[in-house]
């Protein structure tokens, strides 16, 4: 820290210089380890909720709200103990609500078990929240602690890597972005050689929404050791760089209570998916297993459909047929054999639809092209076709540029668009929380099932829920690993499985078929033909 930087200034005009704001992170983020396992295991609360939840577990297990503070900072002071010795120095900084308050508890607990603990409390207003101002007064007289309670000047303490800086400044109260003062002070924890471990959420994010946030007055935390259960702005790719590795702290908050809140985002639980799995009758034979219709390919993109329908067979339907222009026939009957052939009368595109009238699901899409020609097919196959189907690739962006035709799509249909194809259906979408509501609300508007894919991919349910799917890894992040999404899917409608199902137990065989297969070949080299070859792996480990 430069002198001029560590002079004394007004909190409210705090400023940084402009270099090395933030530094590589050192911690990796365990996604696959068993403890993160807890991650997947859950309701996502709003901010509202969770205060619910404080309420209810107050109230009925009972417990003081104090003592329940008392009971987060045990977990984290316990968490920081297990990673740092007491030779390393805690910077503390607390807000002046409750992640303040936790701040403040932690301070205590980790100078009375023998650390150097330097504790900033920011009382700009001089309002602080009861318990907050409780952990306050049970820092008075503690021996060893250095204090100090920030009114207006502050100076930002000397730093270096072997440091933990503990960010309690803001939770899940923020209410708008950081600005000013707090906005400066951010600016300086991010530029601070120190490790950042932030309490419950990194200061400056919001739980949910961070549309118009500040980027540069969010805290970039190298460890975020989160109360209870992460929050929906956890699942976002644009939020990652200021989480750091996350942990969940377990602080018993009521599960009774829990149960009763109507949460309206969930995660997949591969307990609760694996009971969607119905088994298969031993006298089952293959006109009892599903009629699948396929609709796919123009010239050059025969690929797409040869995947489609591979991981359509591959997922259990009795019969699958494949309509497609007439040159991917033979490449198409030497690839898949097990697919029955309908011959458009083009040569290189969908020109003409066809009755659906034998067939238990229609899906369209993979490598389909935007031909005028093809657009009117998809139009009649989609007004022809009233029960289960998919959507896909450019069946949804020749939807794109024929809006008007969006109301016919039959109610439950699936469409599985990637960001860019949501785009083509909803407009631009500024982040991920933008892509969600506006995916959401075409579902609700138009009744239909809409996975948005991607890492964690969300599925929006007609009735306005948003389930995320906890499986898949960027080794997936090749071409035609979403033309296999769709072969599962429709599979699995034409078996008999609602769309709802259809959507939770698809999306998460294929993303856990893309964990087997990194597992066989690492991320680099995975193609989406692995994906298939570990599909029969999927299911029998979904079965287990
Ligand atoms: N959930 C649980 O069960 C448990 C939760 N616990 C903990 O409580 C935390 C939530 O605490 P919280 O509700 O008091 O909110 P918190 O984040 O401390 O901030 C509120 C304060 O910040 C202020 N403020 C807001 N935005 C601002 C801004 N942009 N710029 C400046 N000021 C701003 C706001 O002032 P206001 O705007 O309302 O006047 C108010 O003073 C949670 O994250 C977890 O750590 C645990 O203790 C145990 C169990
Ligand atoms: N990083 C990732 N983590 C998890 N799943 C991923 C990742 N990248 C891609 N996927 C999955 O792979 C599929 C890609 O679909 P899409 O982009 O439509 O590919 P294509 O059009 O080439 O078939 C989606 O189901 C998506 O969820
Ligand atoms: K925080």
């Amino acid at each position: 820290m430069s002198a001029e930087a560590n002079e004394k200034q007004s909190f409210s005009s705090l400023d940084v210089p402009n270099r090395l704001l933030f530094y590589p992170k050192t911690v990796p983020n365990p996604k696959n380890t068993k403890e993160n396992e807890v991650l997947f295991v859950m309701k996502i609360l709003t901010s509202t909720q969770f205060k619910e939840l404080d309420k209810y577990t107050i109230e009925h297990e009972p417990v003081s709200s104090t003592d329940l503070m008392e009971r987060a900072a045990k977990a984290i002071a316990s968490e920081l103990k297990s990673r740092w010795t007491t030779a390393t120095r805690f910077i503390v900084f607390a807000g002046p609500g409750n992640n303040g308050g936790d701040a403040l508890a932690v301070s205590r607990l980790l100078c009375n078990a023998g650390y150097t603990v330097q504790t900033y409390l920011f009382n700009i207003t001089g309002r602080l929240s009861d318990d907050c101002l409780n952990n306050k007064k049970r820092l008075e007289n503690l021996a060893g602690l250095l204090f100090t309670e920030v009114s207006s000047q502050f100076s930002f303490p000397e730093a270096d890597e072997k440091d933990v800086i503990v960010d309690g400044l803001f939770g899940t109260g923020l209410n708008k972005p950081l600005d000013g003062g707090y906005a400066g002070l951010v600016k300086r924890i991010n530029a601070s050689p120190a490790k950042v471990v932030s309490i419950d959420i990194p200061s400056g994010l919001m739980s949910e929404d961070n549309t118009y946030n500040n980027p540069s007055a969010i805290v970039r935390a190298d460890l975020t050791l989160t109360i209870q259960l992460p929050k929906l702005a956890f699942f976002f790719g644009e939020n990652q760089k200021y989480l750091g590795e996350v942990k969940p702290m377990d602080i018993g908050l009521s599960a009774e209570g829990l149960a009763a809140i109507d949460c309206s985002i969930t995660v997949i639980e591969p307990g609760e998916v694996k009971k969607i799995l119905k088994p298969r009758n031993p006298f089952a034979h293959k006109g009892s297993m599903g009629h699948a219709l396929l609709v796919s390919g123009q010239y050059g993109m025969g690929g797409a459909t040869i995947l489609a329908a591979k991981a359509c067979l591959r997922s259990g339907v009795g019969k699958l047929t494949v309509h497609t222009p007439d040159m991917n026939n033979n490449i198409l009957q030497c690839s898949v054999p097990e697919a029955i052939l309908s011959h458009d009368l083009s040569d290189i595109r969908v020109s003409k639809a066809i009755s659906t009238y034998d067939y238990n699901a229609l899906a369209m899409g993979p490598g389909l092209g935007t031909h005028e020609e093809t657009a009117e097919a998809l139009r009649t196959f989609i007004r022809n076709h009233p029960g289960e189907m998919v959507l896909d690739a450019d069946a949804l962006n020749i939807l794109g540029n024929h809006p008007e035709w969006i109301p016919e799509i039959p109610q439950d249909t699936i469409l599985t668009p990637h960001p860019k194809e949501l785009e083509n259906l909803v407009g631009t979408c500024t982040d991920s929380y933008d892509r969600m509501a506006k995916a959401r609300e075409l579902s609700i508007k138009m009744q239909l099932y809409v996975i948005v894919k991607g890492h964690n991919s969300m599925i929006c349910t007609p009735t306005g829920r948003v389930i995320i799917n906890p499986t898949g890894n960027a080794g997936m992040a090749t071409a035609g690993s979403g033309d296999v999404l769709t072969g599962i899917l429709t599979a699995l409608l034409a078996r008999g499985y609602t769309a709802n199902e259809a959507c939770q137990l698809g999306t998460y065989l294929h993303g856990l078929a893309g964990d087997i297969a990194r597992e066989r070949l690492g991320e680099e080299s995975m193609i989406a033909s692995d994906i298939i070859d570990a599909l029969p792996e999927a299911f029998k480990k979904l079965k287990e």
